[in-house]
Parts: C-alpha cells; structure tokens; sequence
C-alpha cells in the first residue's frame, strides 16, 4: 500500500477520507502541512501519524524550523495515541546526535517507517499461531495496512491467518461515526480478497450469541503499563461482550503504543472531536438541530478483559518486563 510516500522532499499522502470511492493524494510540501494532514485524518492510525509525524520533523527542521517549535507543531495534532510522541522524541533525540543534517535525520525515518512494517509482519505471524483451524475474527476500526507502515497490526494477525488458509470469515464493524471500519478495513479486506462481512457496530452481541465469533482481535492507540488499553470508541463494549461470551479477546500492537509512563488508563487522554461528525450523514444533519453530542474518539478497556496483547515479541499480558527489555 502507497498511502505514506516520500518524494523529492514532499510527503505524498493516500486521503483516507475520500476512501473506498476514490484513491486520491495529498501533497504536504511543510511540516506545517503535515501537521494538519495529521489533524485533519488524511492519515490516521497510531503507527501511521508516528511515522507521517517523523517525515514531518524532517521537513521542519529543513525548513529551518526550532527544533522544540516542529515538536510541538507535530505533537500537538492528536492527543491519544502514544505513538506520535514516540516516533518524535526518537527523532528529537536523533536530532540530537545528528544535529540539522537533513539527510541523515531522513534516513532515520525511513527506519521507523520500515521498522514498522517488519514489527507488523512479526505481529501478524505472533497472532496467527494462536489459531489452529478456520476461524471467524470480529475486528473494529481500521489497524491495518492504512493505520501503520504497511501489512497492519489487528489487520496483519487477519492478514497472515488468511496466508495460511485459517480465515472463515471476518466480520468488520463499521465504527460510527468515522466509519474506518466499513470505509477502510472493508477496502483492504476487499483489496486482499479476504472473505468478510460488514456489520453495524450493534450486531457483535448477536453474532456472539449464535457463535459465530471465535475471537475478536483490535489494534490500540495507548496501552498504559497495567495493560489498560485505549482504542477507537465501542472497543469496550465490545471486550465486555467478549468477556460475557467467554470469547478470547485480544489487543494486536507494537511495543511503541505500550506507554510505560503511565500506570493506568485513567492517566490517557482521550480525544474528543467535533459535532458534525455525529450529527451529519453525507453532509445532511440527522438529528435535531438544537442537540448537542458526545463525541470521544477513543475508550478504555481495563485490563482484566484482554486475553493477551500480540506484539512482535511475542503474545503478552502485563507486567510486560519482555517488552522493557532492549
Ligand atoms: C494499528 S492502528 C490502532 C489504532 O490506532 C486504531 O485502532 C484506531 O483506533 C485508529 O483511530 P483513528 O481515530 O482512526 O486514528
């Protein structure tokens, strides 16, 4: 997937707004352009705006930008997942090796970029040794190919089980309101030719009830150091049902979303987003013009209802001394 590109000092995005209906790209010519790229969800995802984040540091510091200035510029896009700071305090403390060799600072991104894609392939095989025979996988939101470097995390356990002939199906939320599962998980199932089903995100009860889902695998935006876990909102809901149905429910994710800062999830910020997202369908208001919303980006599972966490180094469960470990 083409969605993140770096040409002739210009970063090259995929809109994944305008996903499934068309393929269009954005060119980000400044850090401050990738900052409202990040903003804007063009790119979205926890790995992915780390990554945008990082090329976006490049620029900045080619532009001749302050150093702190690009990092909060970047920083300060979206507040939940950890991933962007992790990918700017590496590149801040390259920087600090490196100082304003351009070059140098790109082929560090570069690194993070492919880095990622290597951590995801790993996690995907980690995930898929977790299952035997065919089996049917719920997923919510997007953790895949579009929200990382490439192959997915939640998405590349689905990716890799498919490889080896173990996916019945995949039933994929449709993630109200931004709807990155039936717009973005529904295109790479598509593009993989990946057996699937998309479902409104109050059908996973019944599914469960009838058993038809074996496990429900989602990616994460920040997992505090008791393994509390914060993702795309209903993913609690979803380990609550999980859990009633004694149904194995799992967290796929690099070691850069685990923040070790943090002893819980009451300690996560979570983002909350503007009215029009809920309240207009197609640009036509589908409610009340005089009531307000609630709209938060994310939730926080606790940790008691994740079976294990799929990282590239291995499936874990808190404390995570194997993950602390170089
Ligand atoms: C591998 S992506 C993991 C998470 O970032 C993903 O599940 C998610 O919640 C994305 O939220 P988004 O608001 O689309 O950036």
């Amino acid at each position: 997937m083409n969605h993140i590109q770096f040409e002739n000092g210009k970063l090259i995005l995929l809109d994944q707004r305008k996903l499934p209906f068309s393929e269009e790209f954005i060119v980000c010519e400044t850090a401050e352009d990738v900052a409202r790229a990040i903003k804007d969800m063009i790119v979205r995802g926890a790995p992915a705006i780390g990554i945008t984040a990082a090329y976006g540091f490049a620029m900045g510091i080619k532009e001749g930008l302050d150093v702190d200035d690009v990092y909060s510029l970047l920083l300060n896009t979206r507040p939940t997942a950890v991933n962007l700071k992790w990918a700017l305090d590496r590149m801040k403390n390259f920087y600090k090796k490196a100082g304003n060799d351009y070059f140098k600072l790109l082929e560090e991104v570069r690194k993070i970029h492919l880095e990622d894609i290597e951590i995801n392939r790993k996690i995907g095989e980690n995930g898929a040794d977790l299952f035997k025979s065919k089996v049917s996988i719920l997923t919510h939101c997007n953790a895949g190919a579009l929200a990382t470097g490439d192959y997915g995390t939640a998405l590349g356990v689905i990716r890799s089980l498919h490889k080896r002939g173990l996916i019945k199906k995949v039933l994929v939320d449709e993630t109200r309101p931004y709807l990155q599962g039936a717009r973005l998980t529904a295109y790479e199932m598509v593009k993989e030719g990946i057996p699937h089903f998309v479902i409104t995100d109050n059908t996973s009860g019944l599914l469960m009830s009838r058993g038809e889902v074996d496990a429900v695998i989602v990616g994460a935006d920040r997992i505090a150091k008791n393994g509390d876990t914060a993702n795309k909102i209903g993913t609690f809901m979803l380990a609550v049902l999980a859990n009633y149905f004694n149904i194995p429910f799992y967290i796929a994710a690099p070691v850069s979303t685990f923040d070790f800062s943090i002893e819980s999830g009451n300690e996560i910020v979570i983002e909350e987003r503007g009215r029009d997202e809920v309240a207009l369908i197609n640009g036509k208001s589908i409610i009340p013009e005089k009531s307000p919303v609630l709209h938060f980006g994310f939730d926080i599972t606790p940790n008691e209802l994740i079976t294990g966490f799929i990282t590239e180094k291995g499936v874990v469960k808190p404390p995570f001394d194997l993950l602390q470990k170089a």
